[in-house]
């Protein structure tokens, strides 16, 4: 055994020799687990070293493959066994047997380690433990039992479903669970029941084990019991599509993985017919050997955990026997069924003999999804509803025989609405899904890609109801934009993905630390050139003129007013509180850099020259920005001041343009200090978190408009560096003090 096998708690046998008589317990196993036993746990306190050896080899035999074997307590033997080579899969243990770190250390990565856990504490205690030491935990009792008299108080469904909630491991129930509680368990959370007498004990132990099984199994069918609710679950689903290939892409297995993608799950596909068809109709059927099909579905089975199965396109007769035998004998949590009949453009899908065949799939699934033609079929009525109460009709004798909840759709009414119903004869529940039918010709596969979506959602969320309102929302979302895609003459497929990629929710968005790497990268070129320019490298060894620093200081009080005015447009742009309060804290930071300039170099008297070129383009750029009413660019655009200043500032002072810059006796290091300020820097670093912040989560659309912004606004820094020794009318003024 390579890897270990797939790990089925839905219905677990503990073995109880003087239950099983004089049948023996191999014989009583063999039986359970032809009625639907998944785990057999062999318990014997009584039995010798060798004699658990002994049984196990007699359990292997037993069993034959179709079931996990497990020992209660009893680490020595199994790992004997293991090293035999006996297909022993693991151990289960009490509070009171060998600790299961030490189980786990003996028997290794692979094998199964379960453990009985009934109270909080015990809980605390595995918490505490590396992941991978306990694979799955027995809660109980539920009842009182005879079989364990010293066991601990019932916990009843309630404190089961408590216990379940409170720990992420699978938990099986145990201890007096009878048949009419499997229902209401599963619903609590349970991975499993673990039975004892209700089937060592049974004059029938197939028969009882079935019992527990078809319990395990139709438990969707049962009102859902009050209270009892299934978390929801934590991670991704994964969902697998049993359908034919479309190598155009818009139906069968190709959207079914798009529409599970879209809505949220882990798609898988298992390949039943290839189709050469293109959105105008089907050329040919290729049907691969049924044997192969197995095999595709065994692969899964034996190493993936199947949240949710969604069937379409099944060929004929054999292909259906050969899904409906897995189905038995894994008994996915969610099955989903798209009776698929005639593709949209009219083709046969299915041979007309494979019909009857079908509907004998129908009690495997836990939905069946027809449209019109395919529910007359169905329901075995002489034509197709031609009103949609006539459709509903239908969908409710087809549920009332089968026990199936079917939703009927309405993507084939003639008419202005295009309506679909859940319809569940078992709950006595009609719910209707109203909805214009949308003016497109994109409807190839819709079917396809709504109980894909269905199967995923209702995995995702444990209800019905809720799963196909979402799954109907998406689709019709998908059905506007299909037409964009722009595929084919004929029905073109739907825009799976066009809601998510609207949202900006593209796999390719970026975060905001490629935002800012990639705008900083893309103004390299302006960055260059800022550093070559002779105004910079004057300003950093002091030999600029005290003229062009005093021309670029006014110009920098008359931007510094106007750029305060833009921040505090910013501010009251501002989508929460934080990024207000800090684009308001900078347009006044600003202000105080502007008077701070005429305090200490311009002096309070000097008039304020024109403003150059320079400075008006760049004024006018942001101003445009600000009157555009258009946060995300507007904050792109006020980046660079706050970025490039901060950026030469901290290489001014770490001596990269040369020593001169750090001597106190340069004619510029007062004014050097206020860009190499650390205040400064933490400012500029919260401007670019909000900015590339603001950018990952944009639009692909608006997230280049924000970077064409913050390019413009850094060549306007450019040219204003560069101002002060290419612009001829200097103002004259008064002398620049050292
Ligand atoms: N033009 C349309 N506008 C809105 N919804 C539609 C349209 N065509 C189909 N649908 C919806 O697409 C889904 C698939 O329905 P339908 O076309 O009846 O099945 P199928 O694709 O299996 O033939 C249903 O939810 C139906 O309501
Ligand atoms: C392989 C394959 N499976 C199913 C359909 C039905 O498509 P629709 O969802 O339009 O009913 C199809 N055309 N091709
Ligand atoms: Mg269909």
């Amino acid at each position: 055994m390579s890897a270990r096998r797939a790990l089925d708690l839905s219905l677990t046998l503990v073995t109880d020799a003087a239950q099983c008589g004089a049948r023996g317990v191999a014989s009583v196993v063999a039986d359970a687990v032809a009625g639907g036993v998944r785990t057999v746990q062999l318990r014997d306190k009584a039995a010798s070293d060798t004699e658990v050896l002994r049984q196990l080899e007699a359990l292997a035999d037993a069993i034959d493959g179709r079931a996990t074997l497990l020992v209660n307590d009893r680490l020595e033997v199994v790992a004997a066994a293991r090293r035999a080579g006996l297909p022993v899969d693991g151990v289960h243990l009490g509070q009171g047997d060998v600790p299961v770190l030490r189980a786990r250390d003996v028997l290794g990565a692979d094998a199964i380690v379960g453990l009985t856990a009934n109270t909080a504490a015990h809980l605390e205690v595995v918490e505490r433990m590396p992941r991978g030491t306990v694979d799955y935990l027995g809660v109980g009792v539920i009842r009182p039992t005879a079989t364990k008299p010293d066991h601990p108080p019932a916990l009843g469904i309630e404190g089961f479903a408590r216990i379940a909630a409170a720990n992420p491991l699978p938990c099986v129930a145990i201890g007096g669970v009878r048949a009419e509680d499997v229902a209401d368990l599963r619903a609590a959370g349970a991975a499993g029941v673990a039975v004892v007498s209700a089937v060592c004990a049974a004059a029938d132990p197939r028969a009882a084990a079935q019992e527990f099984a078809r319990a395990w199994t139709n438990r969707e069918r049962r009102p859902a019991a009050s209270g009892a609710v299934r978390p929801p679950q934590a991670t991704v689903p994964r969902v697998l599509s049993i359908a034919g290939s479309d190598p155009s892409g818009g139906a069968g297995i190709q959207a079914d993985l798009k529409a599970i993608a879209a809505t949220g799950g882990y798609g898988m596909a298992v390949i039943t017919a290839l189709t050469a068809q293109n959105t105008r109709g089907v050329r040919a059927v290729h049907v691969p050997p049924a044997t192969f099909l197995a095999e595709q579905l065994d692969a899964i089975a034996d190493d993936i955990a199947v949240d949710a199965v969604k069937i379409g396109m099944l060929a004929n007769t054999e292909v259906i026997r050969t899904v409906g035998d897995w189905l038995a004998r894994t008994r996915p949590p969610v099955v989903v069924l798209d009776p698929v009949m005639v593709a949209t453009s009219g083709d046969r899908l299915l041979d007309a003999d494979a019909e009857a065949a079908l509907r004998d799939l129908l009690p495997h699934a836990d939905l069946v999804t027809p449209n019109l033609a395919e529910l007359a079929v169905l329901a075995g009525a002489d034509a197709p509803a031609g009103t949609w109460s006539e459709a509903i009709a239908q969908a409710e004798a087809l549920s009332a025989t089968t026990g199936v909840r079917v939703l009927a759709k309405g993507g084939h009414l003639g008419g202005a609405d295009a309506p679909d119903a859940l319809v569940d004869a078992a709950s006595a529940r009609l719910v209707e899904y109203p909805g214009e039918r949308i003016a497109t010709t994109a409807t190839h596969g819709t079917g396809c890609s709504l109980s894909s979506a269905i199967a995923t959602r209702r995995a995702a969320t444990g209800d019905w109801e809720t799963a196909v309102a979402e799954a109907r929302r998406w689709l019709r979302e998908s059905l506007r934009h299909g037409e964009t895609l722009r595929v084919g003459g004929g029905h073109g497929p739907v825009h799976h993905f066009a809601g998510l990629w609207e949202r900006g929710g593209l796999a390719t968005a970026p975060t905001p630390a490629e935002v800012e790497a990639d705008w900083w990268d893309g103004i390299a070129d302006v960055r260059r050139g800022i550093d070559e320019l002779p105004f910079i490298r004057g300003l950093a060894d002091g030999t600029l003129e005290r003229e062009p620093f005093r021309f670029y200081l006014a110009q920098d009080a008359l931007y510094l007013r106007d750029y305060a005015r833009v921040l505090a447009v910013a501010a009251a742009l501002a989508p929460d509180a934080t990024a207000q309060a800090f684009w308001a804290r900078s347009a006044e930071g600003a202000i105080a850099g502007e008077l701070e300039l005429h305090r200490s170099w311009l002096g309070r008297t000097t008039a304020p020259p024109d403003p150059a070129p320079a400075t008006t383009a760049y004024l006018d750029h942001l101003a445009a920005a600000g009157a555009r009413v258009d946060y995300p660019v507007l904050i792109a655009a006020l980046l660079p001041c706050f970025q490039l200043y901060a950026d030469l500032g901290a290489r001014l002072a770490a001596g990269e343009f040369g020593p001169a810059a750090l001597d106190p006796a340069h004619p510029y290091a007062s004014w050097l200090a206020t860009y190499a300020d650390p205040g400064f820097a933490v400012a500029n670093r919260q401007a670019i978190d909000l900015v590339s912040a603001t950018a990952a989560h944009a639009t692909p659309e608006v997230r280049e408009r924000m970077r064409r912004a913050h390019r413009r606004s850094s060549e306007h820094e450019l040219a204003f560096f560069a101002a002060p020794l290419t612009t001829s009318a200097i103002a004259p003024g008064e002398e620049v003090p050292a």
